[in-house]
Parts: structure tokens; sequence; C-alpha cells
């Protein structure tokens, strides 16, 4: 492919010169460059690549994509004041074709889930479909992992080239704020996307709350398509964030399709939880129907009602979307029913990893404890190192308040000292002034070890912020490891242990 038609198509400035280069690749590391290459040298946080373009032509780039000020000698430069973005663009050129149907989700928590069950009600609905996120990248086949919720521009675009090779038609990915501030999915013509909820999360480095909402704004605002279909969740309950999202996909003149109690697309009337599930009633186009929904908590039927309307937003008929619905597989990590301690008591492992998603994993278990004879909820959980330091107290606080017993314990520390991190999270728990039991445990499997041997027989333990996970990270740079734990795992291994300990 030549340069020229690739800059062509992307709407960016002639190459002169270099206009015949034959493009045979993209990469945004300058040690991925081979001969033909297309390098996008961006100044991270980190790292300037901006330094290292001399060694990527060395290797054989064709053109760089930079900053108007960067120095270029021996290949072309696509200057741009926003490189990431013009990179973006002229990698989509290159990247093709794609899957036809694609959709974009984010928010702050539900984006994994809503992709998942995106994928899962267009399958039921007989199209191939993907996703891409968390999990990594999911087909019928698997998932594969691709270490961030939103990969690298590049690694996202080879993906969706070659999931369209596979003959993926649907695929529902998620955009996170990193990734979205970063122009990391760009250059794509979407069918619809989707906001799930908005709140405190990743303020280390959005700074504020207002930033961390511009960055998910570019969702609507820019990688929207005009005029298609946002399926925004409007549960009524967030007066704030919820109103200014569908404001801004209405000033960008998307079709806003809200679902939720509020919804005015899809409006969920009653809601009833069941021992493993919810039955709602939803109310489309005049007609109210009841899906029994077999996975519990309300925030699994927020993200399904998302789902749904993504599913309805991009041609499936209404009656095998809800039909759908009644055989939603769970989501791997996300209130999974990991294993039963000797005693009774059911162990579920959730992905919860601030206040807010804290919050509704509790609510989603605390209706099923049976205060009546004695249960109790216990919470097993820590916070991330190098991530926003600030949800750490919030997340101790929110727990404190919905459980009897909270233990406190490690959840990748990185590059932190993970003593300081626990002391942050108990703050909050001590904080709270509630008549819950505090305790810190350092070390996971020992916290996991000591909920479930300290449950009576009509507790639950959540044990939160991990999820799907398959490992502890422990440090950071050239010292980074990643020790192999999971949760599901060791909540099994710990309830059987136990069982052998016990007898039971
Ligand atoms: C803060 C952040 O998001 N950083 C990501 C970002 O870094 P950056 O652009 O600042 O990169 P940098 O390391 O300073 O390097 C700058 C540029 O130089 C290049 N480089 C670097 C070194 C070199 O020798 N040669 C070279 O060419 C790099 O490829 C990069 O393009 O781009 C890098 C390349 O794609 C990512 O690896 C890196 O993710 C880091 C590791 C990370 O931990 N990110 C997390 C916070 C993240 O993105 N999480 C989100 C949200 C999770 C959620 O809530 O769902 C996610 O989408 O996963
Ligand atoms: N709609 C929701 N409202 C509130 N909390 C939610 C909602 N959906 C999920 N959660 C909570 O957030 C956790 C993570 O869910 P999920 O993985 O779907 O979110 P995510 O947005 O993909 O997260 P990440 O930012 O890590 O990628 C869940 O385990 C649950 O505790
Ligand atoms: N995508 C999120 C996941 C956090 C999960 C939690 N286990 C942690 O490590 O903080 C992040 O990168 O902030
Ligand atoms: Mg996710």
């Amino acid at each position: 492919m030549r340069l020229s038609a690739l800059l062509e198509a992307a709407g960016l400035e002639p190459a002169g010169e270099w206009s015949d280069a034959a493009v045979s690749g993209f990469a945004i590391d300058h040690r991925k460059v081979a001969p033909g290459t297309v390098f996008g040298a961006f100044r991270g946080e980190r790292f300037n690549a901006e330094d290292v373009i001399p060694q990527a032509i060395e290797a054989g780039a064709v053109a760089v994509v930079a900053s108007p000020e960067a120095r270029v000698e021996g290949a072309a430069h696509v200057a741009s004041e926003e490189p990431r973005r013009a990179f973006a663009r002229l990698a989509a050129r290159f990247f093709e074709p794609v899957p036809e149907t694609l959709v974009a989700v984010t928010g702050t928590n539900g984006k994994t889930s809503t992709a998942e069950m995106t994928r899962q009600i267009w399958r039921m609905c007989g199209r191939s479909a993907a996703s891409i996120g968390t999990l990594g990248v999911t087909t019928p086949d698997g998932s594969v992992s691709t270490g961030l919720t939103t990969p690298d521009i590049v690694t996202f675009l080879a993906n969706m080239a070659g999931l369209a090779r596979e003959g993926v038609t649907h695929v529902a990915y998620e955009a996170s704020s990193h990734g979205l501030a970063q122009y990391r999915n760009e250059g794509l013509t979407l069918a619809a996307s989707a906001f799930t909820n908005f709140s405190r999360d990743h303020l280390d480095y959005h700074g504020t709350m207002e930033a961390y909402f511009e960055a998910k704004m570019r969702l609507f605002d820019e990688v929207a398509q005009p005029a298609s279909p946002a399926v925004i969740f409007d549960g009524g309950r967030d007066e704030v964030w919820i109103p200014k999202a569908i404001e801004r996909a209405k000033a960008r003149g998307l079709d806003v399709r809200s679902v939720g109690e509020k919804g005015r697309f899809l409006r969920l009337t009653a809601r009833e939880a069941t021992q493993l599930g919810q039955v709602l009633t939803v109310e489309f186009e005049g007609s109210a129907r009841t899906i029994k929904l077999p996975l519990i908590g309300e925030y699994q039927a927020a993200n399904a009602l998302v789902a749904a309307g993504l599913a309805l937003s991009t041609g499936c008929e209404a009656g095998q979307v809800f039909d759908a619905l009644s055989r939603l597989q769970p989501v791997r990590g996300r209130l999974e029913r990991a294993a039963i301690a000797p005693v009774g008591a059911p162990v579920y492992v959730d992905y919860a990893h601030t206040p807010d998603a804290m919050e509704a994993a509790i609510a989603a278990l605390r209706g099923h404890v049976d205060d009546a004879r004695g249960g109790r909820l216990t919470v097993v959980f820590g916070a991330g190192g190098d991530r926003d330091p600030g949800k750490r107290a919030p997340m101790g606080d929110v727990a404190a308040r919905g459980a009897e017993r909270v233990i406190v314990t490690d959840d990748n520390p990185r590059g932190e000292d993970a003593g300081a991190i626990r002391a942050a999270i108990l703050e909050g728990a001590r904080g709270a002034g509630g008549e819950a039991e505090i305790i810190e445990v350092a070390g996971r499997r020992d916290a996991i070890a000591e909920a479930i041997a300290g449950a009576g027989d009509h507790d639950i333990i959540l044990v939160a912020g991990k999820g799907h996970e398959q490992g502890q990270i422990i440090g950071s740079g050239d010292d980074m490891r990643v020790l192999p734990f999971d949760d599901v795992e060791v909540a099994r291994e710990c309830a059987g242990r136990r069982n052998r300990d016990t007898g039971r």
C-alpha cells in the first residue's frame, strides 16, 4: 500500500518526495519498527519517542507521525498537533477491512460486562460476534489477553482486521478513559456507542472528575458517527453526570436511547430478585415484556439493559434480544459464585475496584444474606498500587458501611508499599464509625482463608477487586513480577482445604 494513498484516505497532507513509499505496517514502539513501517512517535508519560526517531528510521521506518517540532530526517514527517489521532486515522486506513458492525462502550464500571453481554446477545441472534476489552479479545473460541482494557491502537486495529478475516461481523469493544484520551481506538465507523455510568476512578491520571468525564465524552464528541445511536443508562439516581452525558450526546446530534428506570428507549418498570437471578419487567415500543435474567444484582440488570439497547440498535429483532437476555451466561469474575465454605456460606468473586462498584457489589449480595438467622456479609479486598490513591479510603468506607466483616488485604501493590495501601483503606473503613469488624490480613491468600475459616452458616463472602485476574502484580518497571493468583481458584482451594481439615 502506498503512503500517498493512505494519507489521502485519512484526509492528511501529502508526503511530497516520500509519497511513493510502500507501507508494510504500523508501530508505536521503535523496537517494533521493520522496513516499510509507519512509526508513531509520541510523547508519553515515561518516555518521549521523538528521541528515538533516528533509530526508527534506521530500522526502516518510511514515515513518522509526530508533532510539528519533531526532527524527522530520512523519512516522511507526518506532522500533527495531535499525532496520536493522526496516526490512528492513518492506521485505520491500513488495517482493512474491519467487521461491519462495531459498537463502543464507555463508563466507569460495567464496560466489560456490557461488551460481553452484547457479544452474547448478538451470538444468540445469529451474528458472528466478538468483544475486545479487559477480558481480552473474546470470540466463541475463548479469550486472548491484550494486557489492557483498550489495547494500543496498533494491537486494536490489527485485532479488528484479524477478526474480520475470521468472519466476525460484530464487535463490541470497551473504550476506557485512558484509551479515549490516548486515541487508542479511533478511525473506525461505529454503528452505536454506549455509556454505562460515571463515578470516581483514575484521578491519578485525569486529575479531576471533570477532566475524567471529558475524556469519556470524546466517545460521543469525536469517536461516534454523527446521528448514530447512543445507548445511555439512566436509572434516575445519578442526577449529575448522566444528564450531562445525555446532553453531550444530543449536542453532537446523536440518537440518544436511554435505558433503565428512566429510560425512554427501554424502560425498566419492575425488578424482583430471585435466589439465582431476577425478573425484570421492561417496556419497549409501548408493550411490556418480562425477562427472567439468570444473574443477580441490580448492576447486572443495568448492564444487561445497555447491552440489549446496543443489540436493538444494531438490527437485532426485539423478541430475540429479550429471549437472549434470559439465556445470558455469567461474565467471568463479576459476581461469580466461586466456592462454598464448609459451613455452607457461598463465596462470590467480583471485580469491584472503585467505591461505586463496591457499593453495587455489596448491594447485589446484601439481599441474599439471611439476616434473620444471623447471616453476615464479609468483604475481602484491597486496592491497586500506582492507581488513584484517593479511592482507597472511600472503598474502605463503603465496605464498612455495607458489610459486617471487612478484611483488608492486597490487590496488585505494583510499585507501592502494600502496607501503606492497606492503611489508607483501613483509615476509611474505621472512619465509617459503624459496627463492622475490621481486620487487616497482609497476603491475599491468607485473607481469603481467614474469611472462609471465620464464616458462619448463613454468611456470604465477597472477594472483590480482582475478578478474572490471573496474577498479583508486585513491583514496577524492571522489578515487576506477576505472581500467579486467581481469586476463584484460591477460594476453592481454601474452601476445600477447610473441607479436609474439618472432614465436612
Ligand atoms: C498511563 C497510560 O495509560 N500509559 C500507557 C501509554 O503510555 P504512554 O503513551 O505514556 O507511554 P510511554 O511509556 O511514556 O511511552 C511513550 C511512547 O514511546 C514509545 N516507546 C517507549 C519506549 C521505547 O523504548 N520506545 C518507544 O518507542 C511507547 O510505545 C509509547 O508510544 O501507552 C503505552 C503504550 O500503549 C501503554 O503501555 C501505557 O499503559 C500503562 C502500562 C498502563 O498501566 N496503563 C493503564 C493505566 C491503562 O491504560 N488502563 C486503562 C484503563 C483500565 C480500566 O479502567 O478499564 C486500560 O485501557 O487498560
Ligand atoms: N452498571 C454498574 N453500576 C455499578 N457498578 C457496576 C456496574 N457494572 C459493574 N459494576 C461493578 O464494577 C465491577 C467491574 O465491572 P466491569 O468489569 O463490567 O466494569 P469495567 O468498566 O469494564 O471495569 P474496568 O474499568 O476495570 O475495565 C463489577 O464487578 C461490579 O462490582
Ligand atoms: N482496569 C483497572 C483494573 C483495576 C483492577 C485492580 N485489581 C487493580 O489492580 O487496581 C485499572 O487498571 O485501574
Ligand atoms: Mg473492563
